[in-house]
């Protein structure tokens, strides 16, 4: 049976959802996650969009051992540079250009004919094919490109040394049968002296990113692109998860495996939904917490006599696991490590006496733990603190704050605030700890865990009115009043380096948390 590349774009695609702005310490945790879920190659990022994203694609490429790492770049030699720069120490560095090739894109936005884009890709294909061997080609916005000039741009990328040719339906535009009939069309005439790989990156604007991904792969495609719970910009990506699952379940139909360990799906899917902090949606297929939920009395007559009855994927299957175990506030370390163990999660032995106090600390105030909230507080460590700050405590009385922060030498900044509410006596407070102007764009919170003590992902952008730059920044607590704490605290650290360092170029940072 033939094993379909899976390509991941969380850190690229899915970081241009509204909204989501990873840290590299968040970008490398999910690296490690995707790698153990088995990604075959991360695109970890556009290398000359900013510092921060050539950084976390260069650190990523040397964390990495197994998954190959690629990165984004327009036809500009400059920027496929960087992306050479960047995945240099990957031990499978691989290159991804690509240029628009729809008579829209190229009239309106690149002001180019179909000569000088064809004469583009001639030259930036072979130019990244000099420093790495393996080069994804894509022609952007393939899906509404003229045929027999589709064919032209993939045939020049092919002889310039491409080895993977993507075809991206940009705008989420196709259709099942019509993405079958691309992909014969080019699999049978594009002419080649080496190995091609074809691969589809769908949109999901029409809600068929999955089922149009699926028909590339029945047509001929070997690897697939998408992103983690199908993030991405607009309506999002093609969610890997469903596609793994769909070829896996229906095997005896596409004649194709994935190479994931899908007992590693709902971890890697809780990573992304708390690090992006979009909550993933109850009736979500694969990793919803409905997706095996059976309510009505007929379905659970019949699941009760056979779960095949209603059941074509086990919660096993994709790593949901029976709680044996329960954990509260008596539990010890042992069942605290176990725990964290069995659901899978990565941690390093020297952070288990703070998880563990963490534990406790969440157990006395809640009284059901779940996985979701081992997971969630897993996560809300790693966002916890950026470098040079770790928040230490939050007093709320009435609409007045006492604030607690202590900085890399361990000095201690108490400060107090008063406001209009809570928070925003919270961020008066931390205002005074930092001496400079802010201003809140947005602030929002998203449960990521289930009922009223649910954990919560609580999302912020502050603008620095001393440069215009806009910051994004996070914190995950049970808290929500401790968490936007943190999350202020962290833009705030933000922008403190950003003065200090000298304007940035870019328009949302969140490096170093
Ligand atoms: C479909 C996709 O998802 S594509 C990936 C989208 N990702 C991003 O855009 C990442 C974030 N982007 C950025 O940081 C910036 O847009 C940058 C750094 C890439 C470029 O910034 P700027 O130089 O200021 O250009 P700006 O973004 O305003 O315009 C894009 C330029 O690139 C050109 N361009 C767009 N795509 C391509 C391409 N594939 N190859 C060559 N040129 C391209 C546009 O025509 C435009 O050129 P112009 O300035 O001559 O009109
Ligand atoms: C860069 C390409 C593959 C892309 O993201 C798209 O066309 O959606």
């Amino acid at each position: 049976m033939r094993e379909i590349e899976f390509f991941d774009t969380s850190l690229r695609d899915g970081e241009q959802t509204p909204g989501v702005s990873f840290s590299i310490k968040e970008k490398i945790a999910i690296a490690k996650q995707l790698e153990k879920w088995g990604i075959t190659v991360i695109e970890a990022g556009f290398p000359a969009a900013s510092p921060d994203s050539f950084e976390a694609v260069k650190q990523i490429s040397s964390v990495l051992t197994k998954t190959a790492v690629t990165a984004l770049a327009r036809c500009v030699i400059s920027d496929i540079d960087r992306a050479v720069e960047a995945v240099r120490d990957a031990k499978h560095p691989q290159i991804h250009v690509f240029i628009a090739t729809s008579p829209i894109h190229m009239k309106y936005k690149l002001k180019m004919s179909e000569a000088e884009v064809l004469e583009s890709i001639k030259k930036c294909v072979s130019y990244a094919h000099q420093f790495v061997e393996k080069v994804e080609f894509s022609p952007e916005d393939a899906t509404r490109t003229d045929r027999e000039f589709l064919l032209s741009a993939v045939q020049t990328a092919v002889d310039s040394g491409a080895t993977y040719i993507n075809i991206p339906d940009t705008v989420g535009y196709t259709t099942p049968a019509e993405f079958t009939d691309i992909f014969s069309y080019l699999i049978e005439n594009v002419t080649a002296d080496h190995e091609i790989i074809f691969s589809p990156h769908c949109h999901d604007d029409l809600g068929m990113a999955v089922a149009n991904s699926l028909s590339a792969i029945k047509a001929g495609a070997g690897r697939v692109e998408g992103t983690v719970n199908g993030i991405g910009e607009r309506a999002g990506n093609a969610a890997l998860e469903e596609i793994a699952v769909a070829l896996h379940i229906r095997k005896d139909y596409y004649q194709a495996k994935s190479p994931l360990q899908l007992n590693e799906t709902v971890n890697t899917a809780s990573l992304i939904s708390q690090f992006s902090g979009i909550a993933i949606p109850k009736n979500k297929a694969v990793v919803g917490a409905n997706a095996f939920a059976h309510e009505s009395g007929i379905h659970q007559d019949g699941v009760l006599k056979n779960p095949e009855t209603y059941e074509i994927i086990t919660p096993e299957l994709v790593g949901v696991h029976h709680n044996s175990l329960p954990l509260g506030k008596l539990s010890g370390r042992h069942a605290f490590v176990d725990k964290m163990t069995s659901l899978g999660i990565s941690f390093d032995e020297n952070e288990i006496p703070q998880l563990f106090a963490k534990f406790k600390t969440l157990a006395d105030k809640k009284k059901d733990i779940t996985d979701a909230d081992i997971r969630a507080l897993v996560a809300g460590d790693t966002v916890k603190n950026l470098d040079g700050f770790v928040f230490d405590t939050v007093k709320i009385d009435g609409h007045a704050a006492v604030v607690t922060l202590r900085n890399q030498d361990g000095e201690i900044f108490e400060s107090e605030g008063s406001g209009s509410g809570s928070i925003d006596a919270i961020f008066k407070a931390i205002d005074k700890v930092f001496n400079h102007e802010v201003q809140l764009v947005s602030y929002s919170v998203d449960a990521v865990t289930d009922g009223i003590d649910a954990q919560a992902t609580t999302v912020i952008s502050v603008e620095n009115l001393a440069t215009g730059t806009i910051f994004n920044a996070k914190g995950i607590d049970y808290d929500v009043l401790k968490g936007g704490a943190i999350a202020y605290m962290n833009a705030n650290v933000l922008v403190q380096k950003e003065n200090s360092q000298g304007k940035q170029n870019k328009i949302s940072a969140h490096d170093g948390i």
